[in-house]
């Protein structure tokens, strides 16, 4: 049986602020239950706000106020080495940081240092997780550097001095230079050109495979979804909805929201008119009872207004949260051209 490296457990992560003596709280991440397995890739998908951000900042315990863990766990199993990380404080964090656990945040600019050379901001993530100085730190950063195709040249320069695909990839190999055994990627090739996403995603493939990584990674893009992970989770309103393998997220949705998410990829020669999801997710201020999905619903019945539905069990590694998961059907049939994993 394959073990899972990360369980996450009812976790609940709000952003608590104060507006002149007015409390207000953003059920960004509320009650969520999953597991990810070593070795797997698991793409997380959702459309604008729904909470996909905030949630892997909680999984990369990289939460800052007013963002805090209200309730559950997020414990990983890492070689000799057991944490939760949303209870963990700030040096046990450290401790697993680059070495076994990595984040490649949003935007790869925000990451790397402007007014710093590439080469030092490699010694600031990773030269003392490596336990490597001097030369033996050069080395084994130039063969890493070598494996994403990019030169020793890159050290030197400035990131203005780069384009966005070789930003990208130096991104990629901070959070991979310490071999961790868990990398998490936000919207990795967002604002990159088609042709240099597929670059970059399929080095974090490679590199996932090479190092035997589990990987979680963000995206609104479908068609990244159906290229890379094995398994699928959808989140809507701050919750997990349905997670499964990827084909069977395509092919068989078991979530009203699922099968519109998945027929809104473009398929080559495919001109027929699918029905648009109407409405706006809503404010996770102040979400919808019952089914929060259940206002923008072509299935929801009266039961979907009251009562949450608990996650069901519908398949092997498939998982659901609806009330009628029986009748979904999917939006758009099967297509040859529609590539999908696994
Ligand atoms: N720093 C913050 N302070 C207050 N609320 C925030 C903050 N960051 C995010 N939020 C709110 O949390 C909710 C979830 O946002 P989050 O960025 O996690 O969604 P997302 O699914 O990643 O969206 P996107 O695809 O646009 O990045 C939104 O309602 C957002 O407005």
């Amino acid at each position: 049986m394959t073990q899972d490296i990360l369980t996450v457990e009812g976790l609940k992560a709000y952003y608590r602020m104060n507006y002149f003596g007015v409390q207000r709280e953003v059920r960004a991440v509320d009650d969520i239950t999953m597991s990810i397995k070593k070795n797997e890739v698991y793409g997380i998908a959702g459309e604008s706000s729904s909470g996909k951000t905030s949630f892997i900042k909680v999984l990369a315990a990289a939460m800052r106020p007013p963002f805090e863990v209200v309730a559950g766990t997020v414990k990983y199993d890492f070689k000799g080495h057991q944490i939760d990380v949303a209870s963990a404080s700030d040096k046990q964090i450290e401790a697993v940081r680059w070495k076994h656990l990595s984040y490649i945040m949003q935007g790869s600019m925000s990451v790397l240092n402007p007014v710093r050379r590439i080469g030092k901001t490699f010694e600031d993530f990773a030269a003392r997780p490596l336990g490597l100085s001097g030369d033996a730190f050069k080395q084994r950063v130039i063969g890493h550097l070598d494996r994403l195709k990019l030169s020793p040249d890159v050290l030197r320069a400035y990131p203005h001095e780069l384009s966005g695909g070789m930003r990208q990839r130096v991104t990629i190999g901070l959070a991979t230079v310490c071999h961790p055994e868990f990398i998490i990627a936000d919207e990795p090739t967002t604002a990159l050109d088609v042709v240099v996403q597929k670059e970059v995603l399929s080095l974090i493939r490679d590199i996932q495979k090479e190092m035997g990584a589990s990987v979680v990674f963000v995206t609104h893009d479908m068609s990244v979804h159906a290229n890379v992970a094995d398994r699928v989770g959808i989140i809507y309103a701050g919750r997990l909805v349905e997670e499964g393998p990827t084909r069977e997220m395509f092919f068989a949705p078991k979530h009203p929201y699922t099968a519109h998410l998945v027929a809104s990829l473009p398929r080559i020669g495919d001109t027929a008119q699918r029905p648009a999801l109407e409405g706006r997710p809503p404010s996770l201020a102040a979400p919808p009872s019952g089914c929060r999905f259940h206002p923008r619903c072509p299935l929801a019945i009266d039961k979907c207004k009251s009562e949450v539905p608990p996650m069901e069990t519908v398949g092997k590694d498939h998982r659901t949260a609806c009330w009628r998961w029986k009748d979904v059907e999917p939006l758009v049939a099967p297509h040859a051209n529609h590539k999908v994993t696994a």
